[in-house]
């Protein structure tokens, strides 16, 4: 162990509670001991092999030495400090930090609260980056994301067909619109399950049939509002643009799948411009920023060979050169608020977000941003874990990577027995909700 063990408590977060890495039987506790060094390991390993492209031996060195020391300040759960920046991201963050350390008399990596301590991971490696002459704009995660989607390129192409048929239909009549909807909603839910900071260096090659796992895989769903997200969709109101929001999680395949959604609200009419917001800075090994977001368009139109997928970058393409695609990076997504405090803490894209016919916040950070990382009871209803955030229809897509959720049946418990009664990798009474193989699809409105 290479910190204090006293500080800790051999048990899972008490329930009402916030997520902690003191808890040892907490995902956030195995998360920061356990999987933190394979981040570290896959940036420094990148970085290496960066020295003979980017010619800047020394510098190099120094940021692998300063991401180690950043490790094991993690591992033996050392206080947190300061951003050394000036950045407007690092400003804001230390304003929150000197909250932290006026209101909390112990601040570490395991005392404080998981969620904090794990955002502000990646803006002290952004200050690493930032620091040098040649790695001040580096992504460490770049190489991962571009290899993802290379990974993900067979399954694309079979959704990239199936959606081109699709749209080449005259008319869809109110039945099998909503079956596409449908389709495309949950095509655009497991697309969640291949985020790097879980898989970190480990291929994951992306092969199956993406519309009979949509099929195979819904006896995986806990909670499920399609049905009422779809009512919810036609349900006309005097908004005008007609714009849609999809907060976004993990570039390559899911980016994919998003995209595919906002396709389907464009083509069908349910959406003028459908936002993606994005991230600022290199977030979560696969989370998108701006540049990701051109760069995947680009691979699209320019370094695939399928011309299925050709054909649909083009399409995209041209929808984000007219504005029927946008990208906004908002510095609040890298901020370690919790979303029931976006209202005060960033009134104007709360505001911004109100005049969204519906947001779509994709991925578990997002979603434990949305019910404030807490170890609510999983019968607690998402409205209420949403504690007031409603600046209008609020989804969520969500597989379950981490150990907190909310709005589950009253069922949820048989579903998972049955599914996974043959199988012995039950390693902890929470692992299903850390595994990425079960997922909710929440509406609040
Ligand atoms: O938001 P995503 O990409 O679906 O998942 C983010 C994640 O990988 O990071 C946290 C653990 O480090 C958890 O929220 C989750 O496991």
């Amino acid at each position: 162990m290479a910190c204090n063990i006293d500080q800790f408590l051999d048990q899972n977060t008490p329930i009402n509670e916030p997520l902690r890495g003191k808890y040892m039987k907490s995902f956030g506790y195995h998360s920061l001991m356990h999987r933190m060094p394979d981040v570290f390991t896959a940036m420094t390993d990148l970085l290496k092999a960066e020295q003979f492209n980017l010619g800047n031996k020394e510098e190099i060195n120094d940021v692998v030495d300063k991401l180690e020391l950043l490790l094991s300040e993690i591992l033996n759960n050392k206080p947190l400090r300061k951003i050394d920046s000036t950045s407007t991201l690092s400003l804001m963050w230390n304003q929150l930090l000197e909250k932290k350390f006026d209101s909390d008399s112990i601040v570490t990596w395991f005392e404080t609260e998981w969620l904090f301590t794990e955002n502000y991971l990646y803006i002290r490696i952004k200050e690493i980056c930032e620091k040098t002459k040649t790695l001040n704009n580096y992504d460490p995660f770049k190489e991962l994301k571009f290899k993802a989607f290379n990974e993900s390129e067979t399954t694309m192409i079979a959704i990239a067909k199936f959606l081109i048929l699709q749209f080449s239909k005259k008319e869809l009549d109110n039945i099998n619109l909503k079956t596409l909807f449908i389709q495309m909603l949950k095509i655009c839910l497991w697309g969640n399950r291949f985020d790097l900071s879980l898989n970190i260096g480990k291929s994951k090659n992306i092969n199956e049939d993406p519309l009979e796992a949509v099929v195979s895989l819904d006896k995986y769903i806990l909670a499920d509002h399609s049905d009422e997200i779809w009512n919810t969709l036609n349900v006309s109101n005097d908004k005008n643009p007609k714009i849609i929001d999809i907060i976004l999680d993990n570039s390559a395949y899911e980016l994919f799948t998003d995209m595919c959604l906002a396709d389907f609200f464009i083509t069908y009419g349910f959406a003028e411009v459908v936002v993606f917001h994005g991230k600022s800075i290199p977030w979560y090994v696969s989370d998108v920023t701006k540049p990701d977001f051109e760069h995947f368009l680009n691979c699209l139109v320019n370094e695939c060979t399928s011309s299925a997928l050709q054909q649909i970058g083009n399409r995209w393409n041209n929808y984000y050169k007219t504005g029927k695609f946008k990208i906004e990076c908002e510095e609040f997504w890298t901020l370690p608020h919790c979303y029931s405090t976006m209202a005060t803490e960033d009134s104007e894209l709360y505001k911004k977000l109100a005049c969204s016919q519906l947001l779509i916040f994709k991925g578990d950070l997002n979603y434990r941003k949305l019910i404030g990382d807490i170890n609510w009871l999983p019968s607690t209803t998402f409205k209420s874990a949403l504690c007031r955030f409603q600046p209008t229809a609020v989804v969520a897509l969500r597989t379950l990577k981490c150990d907190c959720v909310c709005g589950l049946n009253c069922d949820y418990e048989t579903k998972i027995d049955e599914n996974d009664k043959d199988n012995n990798y039950r390693c902890s009474t929470n692992y299903w909700q850390v595994n990425g193989k079960y997922a909710v699809v929440h509406l609040s409105k």
